[in-house]
């Protein structure tokens, strides 16, 4: 299988402080994955950097087999990398409708197909995005990323705060990304398990280096791995996941 996504020794951060200290990853076409590890770790980091907003110290971003590490943010997203940040940053006086056209690009996705997967938006498409709760807001940063047609998705805690059922209702739409419409994404997550019924593999940081890499399914099976790699919560977050 191709590569499709590649850091190799990369070193980056904010300022002088190195925060990914030389991270070296690969992915092939059409696999998700999973960053894990424990508060602080640089999971945020690693998505930010993929999308140009940090500074690199050192290595490179291979995408598609291009080096992207000295693109900007706006070049990353017509090379189809889709961001759905943490803050959601859905534009407040907007219609749902307004905030998913302001960003169209050519390709498969349209207005039509992202009501189909959220019709939670369809219903509310004439809503402001501040009248919106906090699951129709992350359904919304999902829609709006994938209405610029993106080839890899890039997800930061996308199910932060939301109630079990939404989040649920969530991960049913990012696998059914992947197995259906074969697009890949990049999860951080502060649930283990959760992120990894959605991805095919994993890696585990801690101080910006990476401590583990492997499949999806392994780690989960492997309950003394993931207690190792991530500490306490695992039972937790079994919980959550059994919900
Ligand atoms: N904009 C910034 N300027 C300076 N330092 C930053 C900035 N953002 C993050 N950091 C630092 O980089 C390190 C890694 O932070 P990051 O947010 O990437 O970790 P994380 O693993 O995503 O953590 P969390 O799970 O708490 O979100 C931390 O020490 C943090 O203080």
């Amino acid at each position: 299988m191709a590569e499709m996504l590649a850091f190799d020794a990369l070193s980056a951060g904010y300022g002088n402080a190195v925060v990914l200290d030389r991270l070296s990853f690969s992915l092939n076409e059409g696999q998700s994955l999973a960053v894990l590890g424990r508060n602080g770790v640089g999971k945020t980091t690693l998505l930010e950097t993929l999308m140009g907003h940090t500074r690199v110290m050192s290595g490179e971003i291979r995408w598609r087999g291009q080096p992207i590490t000295r693109l900007a943010p706006h070049q990353r997203v017509r090379a189809g990398l889709g961001w759905v940040p943490q803050e959601r940053e859905v534009f407040p006086s907007l219609t749902v409708e307004e905030n998913l056209l302001v960003v169209a690009r050519r390709g498969p996705w349209n207005l039509r197909r992202v009501y189909a997967l959220f019709p939670r938006l369809q219903e509310r498409r004439g809503n402001y995005g501040n009248q919106l709760s906090g699951g129709e807001q992350q359904m919304l940063a999902i829609g709006r990323a994938l209405m610029t047609n993106p080839r890899l998705l890039l997800l930061d805690e996308p199910m932060e705060g939301l109630a079990p059922i939404i989040v649920e209702e969530l991960a049913r739409a990012i696998r059914a990304l992947g197995e259906r419409e074969g697009l890949a994404c990049i999860v951080v997550e502060q649930h283990p398990v959760l992120a990894l019924s959605m991805t095919n593999r994993a890696i585990v940081l801690e101080r910006g280096t990476l401590v583990h890499s492997g499949d999806s399914a392994g780690l989960a099976e492997d309950t003394a791995l993931l207690h190792r790699l991530l500490g306490v919560g695992i039972e937790e977050d079994l919980e959550v996941a059994a919900a």
